[in-house]
């Protein structure tokens, strides 16, 4: 009997039960790199205040927010304008400007000098409206990593410690309207670094995905839902049976390229001292380790960030 091609990448609700969730999820994964979820517990308020504290401030003018740019920094903390960050290997920069926001630590925490503390910018409410995400966000991300931990035969918490503390950072993302962008492409193919990137308001059109046999397949989750890939360290851990698929953000084309797109990527990472060494369990005849050497996640971040000329 013939069995289906290419299921599409349909929503999963977290609520299911774990085993039922974490198989779904890992399957997604596993084929595409990408699952979408819905029921994930981030609340509907919490979404739109950080929706609207980082409209607010895309809308000041660019003097304005390149006060808040720190130069030489990685691009960690604050703002970074429109025409910085390039997909590796990319001749020109995405049209895109964006603010990240990081853990914050208590002073004299030994991770202070990898981890840096937050700026604010002059807009009402938007730190609490950052923070309140960032935490829905951690929270949302550890019963992925459960589920990720269960579907790779591992214990259920095994992410828990690893990530705590871990060096995750919200990037809220503004791409202008067609006429206005610079040229190039909203967000040029590339892979994100990370452990699994989870990302609010991709329903704008343009996120896809590059899939196995080499087409672009659209994302296009439902409202509110979230979109959760891995990323390269998660990929790396795994030894490729969690791949890192390249995604891009196209540009939009007829009425939508008037629009602006805002979407809010929690991009999870491991603490910068986590050794991150081959899953034993995902090394096969068929698969043997493809990395012999263990690097901890701070070495490979500086690594990648270099790449991406962030750094
Ligand atoms: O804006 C999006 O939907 C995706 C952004 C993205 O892939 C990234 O910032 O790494
Ligand atoms: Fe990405």
């Amino acid at each position: 009997m013939k069995t289906a091609i290419a299921d599409r990448l349909s929503p999963v609700s977290i609520d299911a039960c774990p085993a039922a969730f974490s198989r779904r999820l890992m399957h997604d994964f596993r084929t595409y790199g990408f699952g979408v979820v819905t029921d994930h517990g981030i609340p509907a308020e919490t979404i739109r205040a950080a929706e609207t504290a980082a409209r607010r401030l895309f809308a000041l003018p660019d003097a304005v927010k390149r006060q808040w740019h720190i130069r030489g920094a990685g691009g960690a903390r604050g703002y970074t304008p429109f025409g910085i960050e390039a997909a590796k290997d990319a001749a020109t920069a995405d049209q895109k400007e964006f603010w990240h926001v990081g853990r914050a630590l208590p002073a004299g925490h030994r991770y202070e000098a990898v981890m840096p503390p937050n700026v604010w910018p002059d807009v009402p409410g938007f730190r609490e409206a950052a923070l309140d995400i960032f935490a829905a966000f951690e929270a949302t991300g550890a019963r992925l990593l459960e589920a990720i931990a269960i579907g790779l035969n591992l214990p259920a918490d095994f992410f828990a410690a690893p990530t705590r503390e871990g060096n995750s950072v919200l990037r809220f993302l503004h791409y202008p309207p067609q006429p206005a962008a610079p040229s190039g492409i909203r967000a040029a193919a590339h892979e994100d670094i990370n452990v699994i990137t989870l990302l609010l308001g991709a329903q704008e059109a343009g996120l896809e995905l590059l899939t196995r046999d080499g087409t672009w397949l659209a994302v296009k989750p439902p409202e509110g839902a979230l979109v959760v890939n891995i990323g390269d360290m998660l990929q790396r851990l795994s030894n490729h049976v969690l791949p890192s698929t390249t995604h891009r953000v196209s540009n939009p084309v007829g009425e939508a390229a008037k629009r602006a797109r805002y979407s809010m990527p929690f991009f999870l990472h491991f603490a910068p001292d986590y050794l991150i060494e081959t899953l034993p369990g995902c090394i096969t005849p068929d698969n043997p380790d493809r990395y012999p050497e263990g690097l901890t996640a701070n070495a490979y971040l500086i690594e990648r960030l270099r790449e991406i000329r962030l750094l």
